[in-house]
């Protein structure tokens, strides 16, 4: 009689590393994300910044959030104005992202694109993959940032087709299908 042989199945434990903000930062950059330029205007003024922390939360009222650093020069300027218009970035525009990202300082950002004022006033960029132009419904604070609800007031659409993604601290055109 041929021995009965029993194969050890040992669970594979997944190798975690402790929490710190650099091994999360790592961690998240593995998050593909779309690339925003967010901006505002009001009685604050004129700014703007990239951001790739934007995310949908619900479609009645139709509201998305930004997690926006207090540490921003923006931070003030938009508490103060309370519109917010986010600017999704189509493929071709990572000049426009570095630009709002820091590269630049915040009273030149404004001199590379095409912008007119949406229904908030806040900047819209022309030929942007989608513009949603918002009030600010509520600020929550956590850690370092404050995270915005926005509802969203107007929809800019031109019709590009190619994206822009951040991931893995690179940027990568993304194309859609060549129709709906
Ligand atoms: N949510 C954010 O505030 C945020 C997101 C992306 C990038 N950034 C800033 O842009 C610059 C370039 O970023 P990178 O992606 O090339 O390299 P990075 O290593 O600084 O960031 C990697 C990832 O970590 C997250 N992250 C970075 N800084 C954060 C912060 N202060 N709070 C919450 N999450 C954060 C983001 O998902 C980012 O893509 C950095 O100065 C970074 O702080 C900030
Ligand atoms: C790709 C990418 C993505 C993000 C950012 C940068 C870049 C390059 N930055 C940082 C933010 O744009 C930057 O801190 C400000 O523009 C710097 O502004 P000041 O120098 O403070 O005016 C950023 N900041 C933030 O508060 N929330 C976010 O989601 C992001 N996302």
């Amino acid at each position: 009689m041929s021995p009965c042989l029993r194969q050890e199945v040992v669970p594979a434990e997944p190798e975690l590393v402790p929490v710190g903000r650099q091994p999360y930062r790592d961690a998240m950059a593995r998050l593909g994300a779309a690339v925003n330029v967010v901006t505002t205007d009001g009685p604050g003024g004129r700014h703007g910044f990239t951001a790739s922390a934007v995310c949908s939360v619900t479609d009645d009222p139709p509201t998305l959030l930004v997690c926006l650093n207090r540490g921003s020069s923006a931070s003030a300027i938009v508490h103060a104005n309370r519109v917010l218009c986010v600017n999704t970035l189509a493929a071709g525009q990572q000049e426009l992202s570095d630009r709002f990202g820091g590269r630049v300082p915040p009273a030149e950002r404004f001199e590379a694109g095409k912008w007119q004022p949406g229904v908030t006033g806040a900047p819209v960029l022309l030929g942007a993959l989608a513009s949603f132009d918002c009030r600010i419904a509520r600020f929550v604070e956590v850690g370092t940032h404050d995270v915005l609800f926005c509802e969203v007031v107007g929809l800019g659409d031109e019709g590009a087709r190619e994206g822009l993604m951040y991931f893995l601290r690179g940027y990568h055109a993304l194309r859609g299908a060549s129709s709906d």
